[in-house]
Parts: structure tokens; C-alpha cells; sequence
């Protein structure tokens, strides 16, 4: 048993409620599945179909994982049934499972809410609950379950064991364990590290973990991941990679595949726009898979149990300060040895010490050998392949998105970010139109290609065809309107311009300019806007973090903003 286990077990099993804190990887899940299907052994329900216990979990992946565990046990002898209530399937679908009858279910809060709201026969099989557990607390609370969660509560009997589980203890988890645990008893395992003069010190990370940090130019990054990749290509070694936003995964991995040395390696993407079908086939591949390689965004960052991942590489550091310890916590899982490396550029270096006054010990590494300028060959693939042309517009464009809108933005500020070199290491050929980019249009910081834009063609040849048939369809309409002449409209509103001719040439001169200002911040933002609405990215930036789109719907739903049925799809589909 681990230290966690050993601590909880006896614990819940003595009809406490325990409030956990415990390092990743340190086997939170069975300290409380063990318990959990021992009770429910232990007191036999009134009916079959009486549910004696549930678990929440923050997103579909980890109820799914949770759910496993506690099937392996089903399956090896334990005379308990149990199901996954997820948004992943029809609402339909879940109340049929109800009816057969769940003693256990693991859920995520919203779509259990929902359940418990429409179904009455489901709200009378949970008054004989023998425990409550709510998985990765901080999460569920960052995702904005809160509400759902205490409206969850209100279903359910006091009379039961609440067990709450977390990596990182927050004030809000706390609160939360005051409105649904009892007397909890705290159980906290903590890894010590001895550190020079300052004795043995508490550290939020595992014991078995080397941590390490590179400080990069935002021209070295890619170079160095490749080198990164080549030296897992030759350990046959499992890694994960994580990345600021979607669009940074979807690029940057078609990238990698045409990298020397990589072409063969099994690089997956996960982020929350791989429908959902495709994701648990992206990371069952992972899972069984020697020596693969995941680029992810913060969907899998937590939670995610893949026993053998040796290094975890954050190429971006994560928007949201408890992240980095989740997304370290995929390696040197219970007591295994794992390292994590994290790619910094120089003017982030308050960032070590902002993880440094969170526990969390980190040591500066040597930059991976063999890296080689790999930029050139990027732009050459840019400019035969649109594909990749418009993949990496759309990643530089979200990327500065998401660096503006950084939590932690008095580290990570903008001002100080050196754009002309982000926009050279993201290797891009052109500079895309954007307010924050426009004292760069002209410079000689950034060299914009001489190939022009338009000539850049889809490898793809239906892609292509589709295009030039949109090209020769605008020429058109531009065409027919030149030949149509004036509007109505746009001659009523040059007669009466002249009528009102200005009273002064400098006035004139003024206004010219406001307009061309007005004329090309318009452009601009109408530009932006195409990319990502083509791009299915909202213009309040939510490619950024792909778990707050779940937590923005949710807010969207309580405010009766969309229904449930669009929140089911949007959720399903999207996320
Ligand atoms: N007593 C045990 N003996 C052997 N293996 C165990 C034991 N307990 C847990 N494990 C294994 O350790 C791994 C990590 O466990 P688990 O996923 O529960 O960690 P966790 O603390 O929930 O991590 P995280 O905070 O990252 O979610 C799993 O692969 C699990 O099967």
C-alpha cells in the first residue's frame, strides 16, 4: 500500500470523511476505490439498483480512468455493478444504464446534475449513498462545478462517508470540504527534500523526480524540442509534450513529422479539438505504444495515469500556476524515477522563483546535444504546403493570444516578449495582421518572404481545387461590382461629402488619415477574425485553455444562455 492508501483505507472504512492531499502519482484512486467497493461489500444495499456510491471527477478522460479501476474489480470477483455518466453519450443512453441498475457511478458533475434533476427514479436510488468522492477537487472547483456540485449535495443523505482528493490544496478546496465532509479528518502526504542549510524542506512535487529548467530564445525552442525528440527516438523512450493552445499542438506536430530523425517516431496530438471518439483512440495508442510521443495542451495535464512516461517536456509554460506541478505528475509516478524539463526564454526567469516559493525544487540543465537551425527547412515546408502555412498563422496568432491573457502576467509579460523572434522561431513566412504586430509590419526585425501569399498552394490537391474555385468566385463578385458601378447608397453618400467639402486642407489631411488608421485596424481585425472563426476559435481567445471552455459553458448554461441540449452538443462535440 502506498503511504496515501494506507492513511485513507482504514480511514473511510471507520465511517470518517477524509480531506486528502497527496503528491501525483502517489495512488490517490485506490485509496479510494478500495474503501468505497469494501463498504458497499460491507453493507448491503436495499435493492439492486440502489447506488451506494459516487465519484465526480473534473473531465470525461479521468471518470473514464476511475471507471476502469473500478471495473477491473467488477470483473475479478466484486458482486457490484457500476457506470460511467459522462456527456460523452446521449442522455438517453445513461438513463438506460440507470434503469439496469449502478451501485457505483463515476460521473462528471454536470451531466450527473442533469440526471438527478429529470430522473426521479434515480433520485430515490441515491438515498441509500454510502460515499460521496470528489476527485481532483481543485479541478472540479477551477471548472466552475461548484455550483453543481452543492446542488448535487442537496440529493444526497447526510448520513454518508464524503471523501475529497486533491494534488494542490486551494482556500476554495477548502471551503468545499467545509459545506460537504464532516469533522474530515486531513490526510496530507508530504515528500521531504533536504536542501543545503535549510534542512529537510516539504517539496509539491514526487521525490523521484529530476526537475529541470532551459532558458531558450523563442528562435532555440524548436530546435531544442527536436533535439528533446531525437534523444527519445534513440531510448525508445514515452514522453509527453505540453503546448500554450490547440492550434500550437495541430502545427507544431506537422512540423515534427517532417523532421529528420522523426519521420518515423509516433507523434500524437491531443487537445480539446480531437473530437472525443478520436482522443481515447490517440490515448490508448499512447498507452500502448513504445517510445510514442503526445503534444498536448492542458487536457492532459491531470489526472492521467500512463505508467511508463519518462520525461515530460513543458515547451510552454502552463497558464494556470497549479498546472505545472500536474502536468511534472505524469512521470516518476509511485516512486518511479522520471525528469521534466521546462523550456523558459530569459526574460520568464521570475518564474523559478515563483515555483521555488511553491515547494517545487528545479535545477537549470545543459541544452539537449545535437540540436541543429532547423527554421529554414520549416519555412521551405511552409511555403509548400498551405496546410502548414495558414497551421502556423493561426498558432503564432493564438499563442500571443494566450501569452496576453497569462494568470501569472507579472511574470509572463507581454511587453517584453521579443516578437519579431517569436514570429521567426514559429517559422513563419509572413507576418499575420494584427494590432500588436503592426510597428513590425515594416521592420527589418522581421524579414516578410517574397513569396506571395496567394501563390502558396494546398498539398492536398481537393483542398487546392476547392480554393482556387473561392479565389475565382471572389474575383467574380469583385468583377460584377466594379461593372455595376456605385451603389445608391455609396453615390448618396459621395454627394453629400462634397456638399460638406472640409473647411481646411490640414482638416482634410486629418481625416484622410483617420480613415486609412480606421481602414486598416478594420482590416486587421476582420483578418484575425476569419483565421480563427475558419479555425473554429472564438475571438475571446478560448482555444487558450481547453478545460475552461467546459467550466465557460456551464457558466453559460446556469445563466440560461444556451440550453442543455446545446450545452450536451457543444460539450460532446467541441471539447
Ligand atoms: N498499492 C499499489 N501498488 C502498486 N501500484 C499501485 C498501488 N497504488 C496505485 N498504484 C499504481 O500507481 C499509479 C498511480 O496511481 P494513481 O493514478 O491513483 O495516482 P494519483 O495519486 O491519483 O495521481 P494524480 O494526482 O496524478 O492523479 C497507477 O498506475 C496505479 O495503478
Amino acid at each position: 500500500m502506498t503511504p496515501v492508501q494506507a492513511a485513507c483505507i482504514p480511514l473511510f472504512l471507520d465511517h470518517c470523511d477524509v480531506a486528502a492531499d497527496a503528491v501525483t502519482g502517489s495512488g490517490k484512486t485506490l485509496a479510494f476505490v478500495v474503501p468505497l467497493l469494501e463498504l458497499l461489500l460491507r453493507t448491503p444495499l436495499p435493492s439492486p439498483t440502489s447506488v451506494g456510491a459516487i465519484v465526480l471527477s473534473p473531465t470525461r478522460e479521468l471518470a473514464q480512468q476511475t471507471y476502469d479501476v473500478v471495473k477491473t474489480f467488477l470483473q475479478h470477483g466484486v458482486d457490484l455493478s457500476a457506470c460511467l455518466i459522462t456527456g460523452a453519450h446521449d442522455v438517453q443512453v445513461d438513463v438506460n444504464q440507470l434503469k439496469e441498475g449502478c451501485n457505483v457511478i463515476v460521473a462528471t458533475p454536470g451531466r450527473l446534475l442533469d440526471l438527478l434533476n429529470k430522473s426521479g427514479s434515480l433520485m430515490k436510488s441515491v438515498k441509500h449513498l454510502e460515499m460521496l468522492v470528489l476527485d481532483e477537487a481543485d479541478r472540479l472547483l477551477d471548472m466552475g462545478f461548484e455550483q453543481a456540485i452543492t446542488q448535487i449535495f442537496t440529493f444526497l443523505p447526510k448520513q454518508r462517508r464524503t471523501g475529497l482528493f486533491s494534488a494542490t490544496q486551494t482556500n476554495e478546496v477548502q471551503a468545499l470540504a467545509r459545506a460537504g465532509l464532516r469533522n474530515p479528518v486531513q490526510v496530507a502526504v508530504k515528500v521531504e527534500h533536504r536542501q543545503e542549510g535549510a534542512g529537510s524542506v516539504q517539496q509539491a512535487t514526487p521525490s523521484t523526480l529530476i526537475n529541470t529548467y532551459l532558458f531558450l530564445s523563442a528562435e532555440e525552442k524548436f530546435n531544442q524540442l527536436v533535439a528533446f525528440l531525437r534523444l527519445m527516438r534513440q531510448q525508445q523512450a514515452k514522453a509527453i509534450v505540453y503546448m500554450a493552445t490547440c492550434a500550437c499542438v495541430n502545427y507544431f506536430v506537422s512540423l515534427l513529422e517532417n523532421m529528420p530523425g522523426l519521420r518515423r517516431a509516433k507523434i500524437l496530438a491531443l487537445h480539446s479539438k480531437v473530437s472525443s471518439k478520436a482522443r481515447t483512440s490517440v490515448f490508448s495508442t499512447f498507452c500502448n505504444t513504445e517510445g510514442a510521443i503526445l503534444v498536448s495542451t492542458d487536457i492532459a495535464a491531470r489526472g492521467l495515469d500512463v505508467p511508463d512516461v519518462a520525461w515530460v517536456l513543458q515547451y510552454d509554460p502552463p497558464q494556470d500556476p497549479d498546472a505545472y506541478v500536474h502536468r511534472c505528475g505524469r512521470t516518476a509516478r509511485l516512486g518511479r524515477q522520471g525528469r521534466a524539463v521546462l523550456f523558459l526564454q530569459p526574460h520568464e526567469d521570475t518564474y523559478i522563483d515563483f515555483l521555488n516559493v511553491r515547494n517545487i525544487p528545479i535545477e537549470e540543465q545543459e541544452p539537449f546535444e545535437g540540436a541543429e537551425d532547423l527554421l529554414p527547412r520549416c519555412r521551405d515546408l511552409a511555403a509548400k504546403d498551405r496546410d502548414i502555412y495558414e497551421k502556423g498563422k493561426l498558432a503564432f496568432v493564438t499563442f500571443i493570444r494566450s501569452y496576453k491573457e497569462h494568470k501569472c502576467n507579472y511574470i509572463f509579460q507581454f511587453k517584453k516578449l521579443d516578437l519579431a523572434a517569436l514570429a521567426r522561431g514559429f517559422a513563419l513566412l509572413h507576418l499575420p495582421r494584427m494590432p500588436e504586430l503592426r510597428s513590425l509590419q515594416n521592420s527589418r526585425a522581421f524579414e516578410q518572404s517574397k513569396i506571395d501569399q496567394a501563390s502558396i498552394r494546398f498539398r492536398d490537391k481537393q483542398r487546392e481545387k476547392q480554393r482556387q474555385q473561392n479565389m475565382k468566385r471572389r474575383a467574380e463578385e469583385r468583377e460584377k461590382a466594379l461593372a455595376e458601378g456605385p451603389s445608391e447608397k455609396e453615390r448618396e453618400r459621395s454627394k453629400r461629402s462634397k456638399k460638406n467639402e472640409a473647411w481646411s486642407k490640414q482638416k482634410q489631411a486629418k481625416e484622410r488619415k483617420d480613415k486609412r488608421r480606421a481602414k486598416a485596424e478594420a482590416k486587421e481585425r476582420a483578418e484575425i477574425h476569419a483565421l480563427l472563426k475558419e479555425n473554429n476559435v472564438g475571438d475571446d481567445g478560448h482555444d487558450v485553455d481547453d478545460l475552461a471552455q467546459e467550466a465557460r459553458l456551464m457558466r453559460r448554461l446556469k445563466q440560461g444562455k444556451i440550453t442543455q441540449a446545446e450545452y450536451d452538443r457543444l460539450v460532446g462535440d467541441d471539447l
